[in-house]
């Protein structure tokens, strides 16, 4: 069965689809997911992490409590762990004794605890798991593909070997090969639940979800919450179309694209594969740059003409420069190993493709260098005003996408922080750059912090759940900037301006008070990052 407003249709090239049947607007809400057959924290997170709702210890801020039974399993209270129970956690909690006694340890591998999950349900008869991964089932496992790659089957016949034992399931070579076969099937279909605010990752497999096929240049997206699956679209949608999301980080190069699409054995023929696209390239195409009339990067001119006046350095520069830096990024993320990575985006940075992996990661991880010294944690607040303004936008052209929104809460909670140390004097003596002091004094940060929490509940009311952390954070945050004494005047001519962006009065006072020096501080993150950084001097 599809969602409300799909239908499930069959194309000779991609098999089973999923089509929409009424239009739907950009942001809009497609269908939510929210009973999958597999939802499980990544391996040992499952010590940390409620098994059920996959809140996180950190994010409940509260010790969790352990199934008296196994000893592994924790969950954030009774009724997750009765729901638990019933859905899973039955047939699987005497798995965990068994690796206890053997291994010693309280966690299994995801794929190993995956599979195993699937064999059980099967075994029990579960409807829905019989459905999808029974013999004729809905699923498509492209079982031959990864038979013929040698390296991948090993690694499959190891994890399947795995799954049965600690299973407690019978040792046949069927069961065996009913292993395989169902990690082929979790290979293709389930999705890394990459929580976008702890970082946390995991599996989410639900069988309705999986019928979306892929394309490098999507018409929707999938967000996480809980045990939710939220289906958006990221552009309108007409009746008739088919729904696409993307499988991988479709910003990147396109043979690091095919790399991660290898294992879904298919061959992409999005125009950003065919044509081989930069990220520039699609942004330019984007159907949703009207929309950015209401954000950081307002100048919709520059989603056409930017990179400005500078020759694109071919896509093999591109590959080069980002095989290098994935290298060195896996070495390090310290000041050192970020400098280093710097120097390997020379030949985008020289061609001003400033959207383009890796610069962004690597100016995002210089965050995380800034923020960790008092010395150089002023910097931070310049180096997200520019991923803010020259990446993020030609990375993702709707301003409601989570990952852009949280850039603009970041750079609203750097805000409230420089605000107060100015107030008191303390940015002053911590700021290790006269020229950053000098803007930072004379331009109204509380200001700039209302104009960015303004847009991040304007568009994370658009594009995410009214319950999304980063939502309610963002409009408690306003509601305390809002009723700070003396700012009355300016905190009117913001709310006018999120009211209607085109109020001439309001548009000219969020240009003046906001973007300017926003675009001012950007203008400095090349020089931190080319020298200053990694030298601070005052
Ligand atoms: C999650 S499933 C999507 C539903 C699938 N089409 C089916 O019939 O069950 C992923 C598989 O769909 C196929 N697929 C997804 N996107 C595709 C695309 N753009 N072109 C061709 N095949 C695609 C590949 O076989 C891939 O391994």
């Amino acid at each position: 069965m599809a969602p409300l407003g799909t239908r499930l249709t069959v194309t000779p090239k991609r098999g089973q689809a999923l089509t929409a049947t009424r239009p739907f607007a950009a942001g809009e809400l497609v269908a939510t997911f929210s009973n999958p057959i597999l939802a499980l924290p990544d391996g040992p997170s499952m010590r940390t992490t409620c098994n059920y709702c996959l809140r996180t210890r950190a994010s409940l801020n509260r010790s969790l409590r352990t199934c008296s039974a196994c000893k592994a399993a924790v969950y954030c209270d009774p009724s997750c762990q009765r729901a638990h129970w019933k859905v899973v956690h039955k047939a699987e909690c005497a798995m965990f004794t068994r690796v206890r006694t053997n291994v010693g340890k309280d966690w299994l591998p995801t794929p190993t605890r995956a599979v195993a999950q699937v064999l059980l349900l099967l075994q029990a008869r579960d409807a829905a798991t019989e459905a999808a991964f029974g013999k004729g089932g809905t699923l498509e496992g492209n079982v031959q593909g990864f038979r013929d790659d040698e390296k991948v089957w090993a690694d499959f016949e190891l994890q399947a070997m795995a799954a049965v034992v600690y299973g407690g399931l019978l040792e046949s070579e069927e069961m065996l090969q009913r292993a395989k076969e169902v990690l082929c099937k979790i290979q293709t279909n389930a999705f890394n639940r990459l929580d976008a605010d702890t970082g946390m990752a995991g599996i989410f497999l639900d069988a309705e979800l999986s019928m979306i096929n892929h394309s490098c240049v999507p018409n929707a997206f999938i967000g996480f919450d809980k045990r939710t699956a939220m289906l958006r679209a990221e552009r309108d949608i007409a009746a008739g179309d088919e729904i696409e999301i993307s499988y991988i980080d479709n910003n990147l190069s396109r043979s690091t694209r095919q790399e991660g699409l290898r294992l879904y054995h298919f061959e992409c023929k999005c125009p950003r594969c065919v044509d081989d696209l930069d990220t520039y390239q699609v942004a330019s195409k984007s159907p949703v740059i009207p929309l950015n009339k209401f954000s950081l990067q307002p100048d919709l001119g520059r989603f056409t003409t930017t990179p400005v006046g500078a020759a694109r350095v071919s896509s093999a520069t591109v590959e080069t420069a980002y095989k290098a830096w994935r290298i060195e990024a896996a070495s390090g993320n310290d000041a050192i190993a970020t400098q280093r990575q710097w120097k390997l985006c020379k030949a985008l940075a020289e061609a001003k493709m400033w959207a383009v992996e890796p610069i962004p990661s690597t100016i995002l991880q210089a965050v995380s260098v800034c923020q960790a010294n008092p010395s150089t944690w002023a910097y931070a607040l310049p180096l997200s005003c520019f991923l803010a303004i020259e990446c993020d936008p030609f990375k993702l052209a709707a301003p409601f996408m989570p990952w852009r929104v949280k850039g603009v809460m970041m750079l609203a909670k750097l805000l409230g922080e420089t605000a107060r140390l100015t107030a008191t004097e303390g940015l002053a003596k911590t700021c290790p750059d006269k020229t950053l002091d000098e803007v930072l004094e004379k331009s109204d940060q509380m200001c700039m912090c209302e104009g960015m929490l303004r847009l991040v509940v304007h568009w994370a009311t658009i594009g995410a759940s009214e319950d999304w952390e980063i939502l309610q954070e963002a409009k408690e945050m306003l509601q305390e900037v809002e009723t700070l004494e003396g700012r009355e005047k300016e905190s009117a001519l913001l709310r006018k301006w999120a009211m209607d962006p085109d109020d001439p009065e309001a548009n000219a006072f969020f240009k003046y008070a906001v973007l300017n020096p926003v675009n001012e501080l950007a203008a400095l993150a090349i020089g931190i990052m080319d020298g200053q950084l990694w030298s601070p001097s005052r």
